[in-house]
């Protein structure tokens, strides 16, 4: 739904990991307006969690999100490419803090906070639906289990 490059629907953010974190882009328009010229929040919360949900990656751990929260500090603009970050700020068991910011120039447009909890693989399979083949190997190298 939001960077799924098989979904021609998708909010069409971009990202790619650098060593740790990651860094992406996303240009909203008429597609994703709340009030007019601007982007709904929804929208907005929909890319942090996707965003923070990529720190999973680097971190080699399955997971998902059990709370969040988006801080919006200022109005987000169609039609600007906005600048993504996100990065793990603390791992305690289980409980992956992540925390991510969407930026517009240097202004912060809005930032976010995350608990994902590590999950085994598996979590996905109750769905019936098959899982991305590259996935089966992903949270082999985490130093703790689900
Ligand atoms: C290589 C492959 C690449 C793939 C890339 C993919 C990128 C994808 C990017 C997309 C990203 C999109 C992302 C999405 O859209 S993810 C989709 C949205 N999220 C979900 O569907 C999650 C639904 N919830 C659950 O499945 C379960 O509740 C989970 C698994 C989260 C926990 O149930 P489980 O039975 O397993 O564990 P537990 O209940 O013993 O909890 C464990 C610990 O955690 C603490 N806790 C739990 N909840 C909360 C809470 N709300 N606030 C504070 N704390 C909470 C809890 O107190 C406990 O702590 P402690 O008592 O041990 O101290």
């Amino acid at each position: 739904m939001v960077c799924g490059t098989a979904n021609s629907a998708n909010l069409g953010v971009t990202v790619h990991v650098e060593d740790d974190r990651v860094l992406g882009t996303v240009l909203l328009d008429t597609r994703h307006a709340g009030a007019p010229g601007f982007a709904h929040g929804g929208a907005l919360a929909a890319i942090m969690d996707d965003l923070l949900g990529q720190v999973l990656i680097p971190l080699d751990r399955p997971g998902v999100t059990a709370t969040m929260t988006v801080d919006f500090h200022a109005p987000a603009l169609l039609g600007r490419t906005m600048d993504l970050e996100a990065w793990c700020e603390r791992v305690d068991g289980r409980k992956l803090h992540m925390r991510g910011e969407i930026r517009d120039g240097e202004t912060v447009v809005a930032s976010g906070s995350a608990l994902f909890i590590h999950v085994d693989v598996s979590h996905w399979e109750t769905s019936g639906h098959a899982l991305p083949p590259h996935w089966a190997g992903w949270g082999a190298t985490a130093d703790s289990k689900p």
